[in-house]
């Protein structure tokens, strides 16, 4: 995939004055996303994330890794994959729109079911989608690097849609071990062979380049959502090399041992959610980075209860020799083949008109109506509250509401959070 350097020219632009925000749907890394309403367009609602540019050191690593997100998302046409609905890039923003999932995402689901655990049969209904999902990518040539139930969203119909792809990467070719070179601009993964290294020296590097990145980026919902090595990075050549990706229990041993990022660390990711699913805590969970860390490498995951075809499915994927664990071969397909999906009709997937959980109906009209009567909130003005929040000897929320209509962050924010 070439170095995105422009949106996608097919794409409607939006006017970010003119959208109507109904509230924050989460705040990562990278953006905030919006639920949102353009008064200008007939199916309205939508997900917007919008990439305040001055939050990173340079404009341009801004535009980086947004262009990238978007050339992503422009590429996507899966149902359980965002589709990219329009972009909006100005001097301070890159923002850009996608279809709404009103379910909220799978670790919340996870958590409001009796002992925080999935049934086998939900957990395959899922694990399924997920899989297709992923194939999806693979085939594209891009592994995604970040899978964990915060990612995958639930529809409105209760289909799983994917999201979050700043950190997923082309691969410029099947690789083996080690990993595929890249040009300065594009986050195309290196083929160049990389040095083991020891343990000491991981957790050495880590925790000297980690440690401020980590708390600056750490998502605000879920402590357990600090990406490894979710740094700004500038997509240089030698900066990549040296990154560790991923959410830290759900990272393979390939990746902490500096080995490479192929598909097949999708897969590992893969065998954590499904054991996360089933037990209700991921396998390899240690008292602070260090210790998760030599249990992903050492520890051979517990399995409680009777063998069932679940658990042997897991126990494949969460193999640590990546060419060993399954779906390093032939992808997605041998793992399609496994006793646990036997029966299952793929063709049929998307036709299941009752997926395990389905959203409650949040209807439009009702959502935009209760925001119109509470007063719109402008996405400008909400970054301009919030950074005007965090300089020090700012004049006061008060001073500035009344020198212009901006309005204090945690104002702001709870305005928006409060549906
Ligand atoms: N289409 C959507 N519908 C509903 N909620 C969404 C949608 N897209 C994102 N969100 C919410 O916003 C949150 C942040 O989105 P996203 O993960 O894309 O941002 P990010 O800045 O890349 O985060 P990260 O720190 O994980 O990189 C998600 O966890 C989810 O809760």
């Amino acid at each position: 995939m070439e170095a995105p350097t422009a949106l996608p020219s097919t794409m409607p632009d939006l006017d970010l004055d003119k959208l109507q925000t109904i509230r924050v749907l989460g705040k990562g890394a990278m953006g905030t996303v919006f639920l949102v309403s353009d008064p200008a367009s007939p199916r309205s609602l939508f997900a917007l994330k919008v990439v305040d540019k001055s939050s990173f050191q340079t404009k341009y690593e801004a535009d980086s890794r947004a262009m990238w997100e978007i050339a992503v998302l422009s590429r996507l046409h899966h149902p359980f994959l965002p589709t990219l609905l329009a972009t909006v890039d100005t001097a301070d923003f890159l923002a850009w729109a996608v279809p709404y999932c009103s379910g909220g995402d799978l670790n919340v689901l996870r958590h409001r079911q009796t002992d925080r655990v999935f049934s086998p049969a939900v957990i395959r209904f899922y694990a399924a989608e997920i899989l297709c999902a992923l194939h999806h990518l693979h085939q594209m040539g891009i592994v995604y690097r970040d899978l964990k139930p915060e990612n995958i969203l639930i529809q409105q119909s209760g289909h799983v849609c994917l999201t979050d792809f700043d950190l997923s990467r082309q691969l410029s070719r099947r690789t083996t071990t080690t990993q595929a070179s890249s040009s300065p601009e594009s986050p195309v993964l290196e083929a160049r062979p990389r040095h083991r290294r020891n343990l000491t020296r991981i957790m050495f590097a880590l925790s000297d380049a980690g440690g401020d990145l980590l708390l600056q980026l750490k998502k605000v919902k879920s402590a357990r959502v600090s990406p490894v090595s979710r740094r700004k990075p500038s997509f240089s050549t030698v900066e990549r090399s040296n990154s560790f990706v991923g959410t830290e229990e759900y990272v393979a041993p390939e990746v902490v041992r500096g080995d490479g990022h192929e598909f097949a660390v999708d897969w590992w990711a893969f065998g954590i959610l499904m054991y996360e699913m089933m037990y209700g805590r991921t396998p390899f969970r240690g008292n602070n980075r260090k210790e998760t860390f030599r249990n992903v490498l050492t520890k051979t995951p517990e399995f409680l209860g009777k063998r069932t075809a679940l658990i042997d499915l897991i126990e494949r994927l969460l193999e640590k020799d990546p060419e060993k664990r399954l779906g390093y071969g032939v992808g997605a397909a041998e793992i399609r083949q496994h006793d646990f999906f036997r029966g299952l009709r793929w063709d049929m997937l998307m036709e299941v008109s009752r997926p395990p959980f389905l959203a409650p109906a949040e209807g439009e009209r009702e959502l935009t109506e209760k925001v119109t009567a509470r007063g719109r909130v402008c996405i400008l003005e909400y970054f301009q509250a919030k950074k005007c929040a965090s300089v020090p000897g700012s004049p006061s929320l008060s001073t500035l509401r009344s020198q212009s209509s901006v309005c204090g962050r945690e104002e702001e924010e709870a305005r928006l959070t409060e549906f």
